[in-house]
């Protein structure tokens, strides 16, 4: 017995050392699986085959100095993280200083963590502690602290999901992130997609025109509309969502979605998933769907300029400027145009087409601009909708109301700490910018919960602060696929508003965007609109 009291301490004292000496150092993040194996798969795997070999006193014995070594790892966290840690100063609720599990029910469950953190900042003021090492600052000042090209923050464990690999976004390391950046934005020159965007936009018409003034579910309808023109943007090929029945790949990405919502409580939740045998079944049919689609642009004789066709000439070329990854990273990058360039404009076309079918005025309004601009047998085209600016404001309001990121994008403080808002936060920390909380901020914009065109024209008076208005983000991580999804966005609701009148179908109508579907936009680190329906009704000759 006095052995095993010795044994104890010893083991409640080295779980104490782990922390203090190693775990409390560095990002773990990306070591979650390893993790997982040492202290949960490897002790109940030992312990269950021990059950049939020795007796269970000897097993006990072995069991108690473990336990204590995991007691001496978990008090000593838990009382770092309460009474010393560096971010003790800053308000928060209480248990959010101890763990992020308190974030489940809000962002695992509910799918709703924007809109807990913009009720804590109500609650708590503009810098808040929101888990044991993050702060979110509701201040556009931080913005640019935070993300502007001379910013000291980098990107911090958030990142780390694709570990060991890395899709552009997830790239931590600086001089990788510019070298890959520079072959995405080379795809994004090309002048070659508009026709193709174009031909969706008819498709999206004919399709429509076929339903014949039924009520249509939109926010399926859009996605087949957006993933066409990932297909068009990432291979060169439409994804024929609009002429036929929708891919089988598109039910499996919205099964999957849920799952990026771990992201947003802890990423090393999301690595284990991802990464661990019993849980990866449900994304390993994804990533050799991605393979696969790899492998047949590879086969085909024309390397167009689409995005596939530079990272397959880079990885084939011997350029000491090209952005090589790996094998790995290029079927991220395909999982990264295809999903979140579909997604997010899928998204904003919701939001837009519900604020203008609950508007028939500004309906009115944007029609006689687009009419002048592409009306009277011009031809629709981009460049006609470029001085278009009450429709740039739709889309705005559109992103500001429901932004597609709607969380803060996480970034790391460097080993100086920095000073943000005039607040100095200590090194190593996690910041982020709450996109929703700031797009709705009466100290940033007049009126901030109404759908208002105009502010971004002729009633510049209705934005107090330009700077707080960041749905593509700002600096060197900011969207790349800016430009292409402002033209999908341009040329797909010019053709909506020139040929229908929109309408939910009687006692259908939601009374706003923030409840429909009874939950309002959900929040998967990409937000989701539920679905709903539309009535696209023929503009009658005017
Ligand atoms: C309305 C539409 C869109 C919105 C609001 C949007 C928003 C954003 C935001 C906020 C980021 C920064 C994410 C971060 O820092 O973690 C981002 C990054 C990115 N977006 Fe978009 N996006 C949109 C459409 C697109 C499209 C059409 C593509 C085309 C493939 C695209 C591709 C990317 C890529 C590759 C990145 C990573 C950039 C980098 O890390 O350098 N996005 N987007």
């Amino acid at each position: 017995m006095t052995y095993s009291l010795t044994a104890c301490l010893l083991a409640f004292s080295a779980g104490v050392s782990a922390h203090l000496g190693i775990f409390i150092k560095n990002d773990w993040d990306r070591h979650a699986v390893t993790l997982f194996h040492v202290f949960i798969a490897a002790p109940v795997l030992g312990f269950g085959l021990a059950i049939f070999l020795v007796d269970w006193v000897y097993l006990l014995q072995a069991a108690v100095p473990l336990l204590s070594f995991d007691s001496g790892l978990c008090l000593s966290i838990l009382t770092y993280r309460h009474f010393f840690h560096a971010l003790g100063r800053f308000p928060g609720p209480r248990r959010a200083r101890l763990s992020s599990i308190w974030a489940v029910p809000d962002a695992v469950i509910k799918a709703q963590w924007h809109l807990r953190v913009n009720r804590l900042h109500g609650e708590y003021g503009d810098f808040v502690r929101i888990k044991p090492n993050e702060i979110s600052i509701n201040n556009p000042e931080a913005i640019k602290e935070i993300h502007d090209i001379h910013t000291k923050c980098t990107k911090g464990p958030f990142y780390d999901v694709n570990y060991p690999h890395q899709s552009l976004q997830m790239a931590r390391k600086k001089a990788y992130h510019s070298k890959r950046r520079r072959l995405w934005d080379r795809a994004f020159t090309s002048r070659g997609y508009e026709p193709h965007v174009l031909e969706h936009c008819q498709s999206f018409l004919d399709l429509v025109l076929y339903q014949r003034g039924t009520a249509l579910e939109v926010t399926n309808l859009l996605s087949r509309f957006t993933w066409d023109s990932m297909g068009i943007l990432v291979s060169g090929r439409s994804f024929n969502m609009l002429h036929g029945t929708p891919h089988e790949v598109l039910d499996q990405v919205r099964k999957y979605a849920p799952i990026a919502r771990l992201l947003l409580w802890a990423p090393w939740v999301m690595i284990l998933t991802r990464n661990l045998p019993i849980l990866e079944r449900q994304t390993a049919s994804l990533m050799e769907w991605y393979t696969q689609y790899i492998e047949e642009r590879k086969k085909q004789a024309d390397l167009s300029h689409d995005l596939l066709s530079y990272f397959i000439q880079d990885s084939l070329s011997g350029s000491s400027h090209a952005g090589k990854g790996t094998d790995q990273d290029l079927v991220f990058d395909t999982e990264l145009a295809v999903v979140a360039g579909s997604d997010t404009t899928a998204t904003t076309l919701s939001c837009a087409l519900f604020f203008l079918a609950k508007n028939p005025n500004i309906v009115k309004e944007l029609r006689g601009e687009i009419d002048a601009a592409v009306g009277g047998g011009k031809p629709l085209s981009h460049s006609a909708l470029l001085g278009c600016q009450y429709l740039e404001g739709c889309i705005n309001e559109s992103l500001r109301l429901c932004p597609p990121t709607p969380s803060g994008l996480p970034r790391e403080t460097g080993s100086q700490g920095a000073i943000i808002a005039g607040t100095y936060i200590p090194p190593r920390s996690t910041v982020s910018v709450p996109v929703y909380t700031v797009h709705r901020d009466p100290r940033n914009f007049q009126d901030p919960e109404q759908f208002i065109p105009k502010r971004w024209s002729s009633r510049p008076d209705l934005i107090i602060r330009r700077e707080a208005f960041v749905p593509f983000s700002i600096g060197p991580y900011s969207c790349v696929g800016k430009p292409f999804a402002m033209m999908e966005l341009r040329l797909l609701l010019a053709t909506i508003v020139k040929n229908f009148n929109l309408e939910f179908p009687p006692g259908d109508e939601p009374d706003s965007l923030d409840r429909i579907g009874g939950t309002g936009p959900q929040d998967c680190f990409v937000a989701r609109i539920p679905s709903f329906h539309l009535i696209f009704k023929a503009r009658a000759k005017e």
